[in-house]
């Protein structure tokens, strides 16, 4: 028989149950009780939905993110939160959230603020994962309760428990030296903890644990590869056995070090690495399980089901029990189901699986494998119908857009002169002083803007009334900037739920869900469009929102896109064509949007690529090619305007040491990057590129509800001025302020505006 598992499940609930919890927990309108039992009940639901399977995981439950959950197991606490005198959770949420000094906290008088832990992407995902700290002197000590107590929980409920545990290698590779010591100096310490925990799971029974190393996808040099094949001996003598799962990408030239472990088994992720399933086989020793991820847990498209079976078929003949079947990864990154879906088109919605959906596909499969396909007669004739009915279908290929994409040419990427004659020409045009200010897009994403949407999207408020709800916030926005003396405006951004679904509900060729909702981070969703056609532009998307911000003030108003880059990386995308051709037809959709734009006399243009860095693949050997594509289509989006127009871009979260040539390619006048936290250290790779453009270095951390001084913004300016020549610098946060209350924002503009003139006197 094979052994069918799921490797985790989404944890913020089909209706964002997890979400709400949280948000009224930290806004004290309910109590902790309230949110615990809030945990509880969606582990219940969830392991209640999994029940048909053999294994189920535990541990994949967290109230913020499971990285920062690893880092209290293992005691590895950022000192400036030791010797906190409150409740443990409250302190892991001081951890993942920060906590302002002024901050309505009991603890603010005895503990003071303290700052948020750094927030990064995990692998290649739109998950972001709270980065562990450490130094030399960093210790660990277990406290293995969540673990335990999860694992009590499951086992009352009479679940298949697995639980589900980050490997030592991979926990210590997310996190950063905070003193530039050797990270991999902590590894005998921290085994030693690893090999306490393991001990613990033992003894509550657990016979297996999924013990995730990703790192094992990604290029590893020596000492990595050394950790790991130590780490595994270190732990092999432990009583439970080991399944060591790798997800998101190839082992390539880790394949024989994977293969080799002594764990009792290891996880590979067939959908991306499937031709290294043989190559994995013959290194493995013969009592070894091979679990392969089968469904893909990044997508949300149906498995075809019957093209599974012919590869698994014969493995199963050959392996037995060994073989096991699983999603390629976590299904956090997929919404939790289906079923939901209320308005979505009905052949689209035939299309796809989301985690409820895509367990049952591995039901099948197991049934399948177990009992022959005419047990499953019925799930697979279905299965090849959706398929067939995909492939067919006239919308998700317009022969127009083929051709469009045919003609285009390598004229339309480029701007018509040289940086420093446009440059020249905009600076006549614009007018702006010396360090000129602006913002990098949204304002707070208020409840009654919220509100407003989901009234006008359940049909109790019509057209007007949203637009004239839209246009009131934009007004606010405004006159609000106005006031503050900023230089160069943005209409704030009301109309957008996400900067990237915003575009896909606009566009044809995507489809978009009412629940689809996956975590980004701690509280937060994003609900990707899916694209899963043809792309073409109806319409205009952004032109009246400008035009009508741009009514209201002298100053000039930005237009704000969001890149064909990003829109692409933050959408659920087609698996029947490459991602390059994807993008080219968004590309040419948005150039459209860019240039519609310029013609109702917009003089900025800002194209957000946040997630163009973000895009990158997991190994170094193939950048070169997605950087390739990724820059020619911000090329075709943005460079068919005059030179009079102002052309920003904007990326956050982004070391560009490794990619500064490519930034330097899309040619943007003005780029504005996150910059605040690494105190203007992300500017030396502008400096030593001898970066030609202007750029906006962030001065203020936006996820952090703390005020920055005028001072501390004076002091940032005038490192970034030591790196990049004042009369190119540009001075603003370092990124949208959507996530913000107005009651933070407005005094951090103001002393970012009172930098900027300090600045300019001193000039
Ligand atoms: N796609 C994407 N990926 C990204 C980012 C991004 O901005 N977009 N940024 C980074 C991650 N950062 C993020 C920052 C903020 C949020 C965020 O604020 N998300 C919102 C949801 C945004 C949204 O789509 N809002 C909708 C739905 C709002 C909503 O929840 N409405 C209520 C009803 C409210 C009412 O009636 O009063 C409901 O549905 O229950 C809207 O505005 O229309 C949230 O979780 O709260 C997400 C990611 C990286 N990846
Ligand atoms: N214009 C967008 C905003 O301000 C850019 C965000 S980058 C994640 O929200
Ligand atoms: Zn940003």
């Amino acid at each position: 028989m094979s052994l069918v598992h799921n490797l985790g499940f989404p944890r913020i609930g089909a209706r964002r149950e997890l979400k709400f919890a949280l948000e009224s927990y930290w806004k004290g309108e309910s109590s902790r009780d309230a949110l615990t039992a809030q945990g509880l009940a969606l582990r219940t639901r969830h392991w209640a939905e999994q029940a048909g399977l053999d294994l189920v995981p535990v541990g994949d439950f967290s109230f913020y993110d499971q990285v920062l959950d690893m880092s209290f197991t293992l005691g590895n606490l950022p000192e400036r939160v030791q010797g906190f005198h409150g409740d443990a959770l409250d302190n892991y949420f001081r951890v993942a959230r920060g906590r302002s000094a002024a901050g309505a906290d009991d603890h603010v008088a005895c503990c003071g603020g303290v700052a948020a832990g750094e927030m990064t992407k995990w692998f290649d995902t739109n998950y972001h994962y709270i980065v562990p700290e450490f130094t030399a002197a960093t210790g660990f000590k277990l406290d293995a309760s969540r673990l335990l107590d999860q694992l009590a929980e499951a086992k009352a409920q009479g679940v298949n428990a697995k639980p589900v545990i980050i490997g030592p290698v991979t926990y210590l590779w997310l996190g950063k030296s905070k003193d530039g010591s050797d990270k991999l100096a902590l590894l005998p310490r921290l085994l030693a903890v690893y090999a306490e925990l393991l001990e613990a799971l033992a003894g509550q029974g657990g016979q297996w644990v999924q013990v995730d190393e990703p790192v094992l996808v990604t290029e590893l040099d020596d000492d990595w590869r050394h950790a790991l094949t130590h780490a595994y001996h270190e732990l092999k003598s432990s009583r439970v056995k080991i399944l060591l799962a790798t997800y998101f990408g190839t082992l390539g030239d880790n394949l024989y070090l994977a293969g080799k472990l002594p764990v009792a088994g290891i996880h590979l992720d067939a959908i991306n690495a499937r031709g290294e399933v043989d190559a994995l086989l013959g290194h493995l020793s013969s009592h070894k399980v091979l679990s392969l991820g089968v469904v893909n847990g990044r997508n949300i498209w149906k498995t075809d089901l019957e093209g599974a079976l012919e590869w698994l078929e014969p493995l199963h003949e050959r392996l037995g029990d060994r073989l096991w079947i699983a999603p390629s990864c976590s299904l956090l990154h997929v919404p939790v189901d289906l079923d939901g879906e209320q308005k979505l088109d009905a052949d689209v919605k035939s299309w796809l699986a989301f985690a409820l959906q895509k367990l049952d596909e591995l039901k099948v499969l197991g049934t399948a494998l177990h009992r022959g396909r005419d047990a499953v007669k019925a799930e697979l004739a279905a299965n090849r119908a959706a398929l067939a009915s995909r492939r067919g279908s006239p919308r998700v290929n317009n022969p127009a857009v083929k051709e469009a994409l045919g003609k285009l040419d390598a004229s339309l990427g480029r701007r018509r002169s040289a940086y420093a004659e446009r440059a020249a020409k905009q600076s006549a045009r614009l007018k702006l002083p010396a360090y000129p200010t602006t913002t990098i897009g949204s304002f707070p994403q208020t409840a009654e803007i919220r509100h407003a949407r989901s009234e006008f999207k359940a049909g109790r408020l019509d057209g007007a009334g949203y637009r004239d709800a839209m246009r009131t916030e934009i007004e606010r926005s405004v006159r609000e900037q106005e006031m503050l003396g900023l230089d160069v405006l943005v209409h704030g951004e009301a109309e957008r739920n996400d900067m990237v679904e915003y575009f896909g509900e606009q566009l044809e060729g995507y489809a978009f869900s009412q629940l689809g909702w996956v975590q980004s981070y701690g509280s937060r969703c994003v609900k990707p469009p899916i694209l899963f056609g043809d792309i073409r532009r109806p319409k205009a998307m952004t032109v009246e929102w400008i035009q009508y911000a741009q009514s209201l003030t002298q100053k000039p108003m930005k237009g704000m896109l969001t890149g064909p880059v990003t829109i692409l990386n933050w959408s659920f995308v087609r698996d029947d064509q490459p991602r390059s051709v994807s993008c080219r037809q968004l590309a040419l959709a948005m150039r459209e949007e860019v240039l519609d734009l310029e013609k109702a006399g917009v003089r900025v243009i800002q194209i957000d690529e946040a997630a163009l860095r973000e895009g990158l693949p997991l190994r170094k050997s193939q950048w070169k090619e997605y950087l390739g594509w990724a820059v020619e289509a911000f090329r075709i989006t943005a460079n068919g305007v005059e030179d009079e127009t102002q052309i920003h871009t904007h990326m956050c979260y982004s070391e560009f040491n490794d990619i500064i040539a490519s930034i330097a390619e899309m040619d943007a006048d003005v780029i504005t990057i996150e910059t605040s936290r690494s105190d203007m250290e992300l500017l030396d790779a502008f400096d030593s590129f001898k970066y030609p453009n202007e750029i906006g270095p962030g001065v203020y951390d936006i996820h952090s509800p703390n005020i920055p001084t005028p001072e501390h913004i004076v002091a940032l300016m005038r490192k970034a001025a030591e790196r990049i020549p004042a009369e190119r610098l540009w001075v603003n946060p370092d990124c949208g302020l959507k996530t913000r209350q107005w009651e933070e924002v407005i005094p951090a503009l103001a002393n970012m505006v009172a930098a900027a003139r300090t600045l300019r006197k001193a000039a």
